[in-house]
């Protein structure tokens, strides 16, 4: 779909905004059905998800389905979609970051590998990084197979704590690609302004 112009709102060149290195396509409304499909069903299981770490961060409750979530954005004057493809060529990487949109930010997100690792391309890890509160920051790599989607959060976590949890916040990115091309689509719930 990534050449498909008529699919999608806008263009990223993340070299551009010193993001990275490599190319993003935010999907327009209506979302092609795979996407919106995904996004749809995926949302109920991790609303659950945000809605425990909320109680445990003494945070707002999650709606329970993506139209509940797509109102409040709406509400917050964020109407455009947020769901992309990405495109990282040999020496691409995309920096670390956080994809917060505005002020309704859902707080985990999916990410689902759409190449296949050392056929496709090499390099090209996803990389978290934890930054503890008072402490150093901690690395995690994932290496996704084909098919497979990554969840993870967007801003923060809950972390068991002396009393209780505490807030852990995380970025994440991806290291160079050595070679070939690596393809991802990201889904983020929350629309932006
Ligand atoms: O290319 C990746 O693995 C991560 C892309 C990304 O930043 C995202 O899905 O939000
Ligand atoms: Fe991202």
């Amino acid at each position: 779909m990534f050449g498909r112009d008529d699919l999608f709102r806008s263009t990223v060149v993340m070299s551009r905004h010193a993001f990275g290195e490599g190319t993003y396509r935010y999907f327009r409304d209506p979302l092609v059905p795979i996407v919106q499909g995904l996004r749809e069903r995926l949302y109920p299981p991790l609303a659950r998800l945000a809605n425990r770490w909320a109680a445990r961060l003494g945070e707002r409750a999650w709606p329970e389905d993506l139209d509940g979530l797509l109102a409040e954005c709406a509400e917050a004057g964020q109407h455009r979609p947020t769901p992309l493809l990405l495109r990282y060529g040999p020496g691409g990487h995309n920096c670390l970051h956080q994809d917060v949109y505005g002020e309704v930010t859902f707080p985990i997100q999916v990410a689902v590998m759409l190449s296949t690792p050392d056929a496709d391309f090499t390099g090209g890890e996803s990389v978290f990084v934890e930054q503890r509160p008072r402490a150093q920051s901690r690395p995690i790599v994932a290496r996704p197979t084909l098919g497979q989607g990554v969840v993870f959060p967007v801003r923060h976590r809950p972390v068991p704590s002396a009393r209780g949890y505490k807030r852990v916040a995380m970025r994440h990115g991806v290291s160079t690609v050595t070679g070939g091309e690596r393809h991802v689509l990201g889904v983020i719930f929350h629309n932006a302004t």
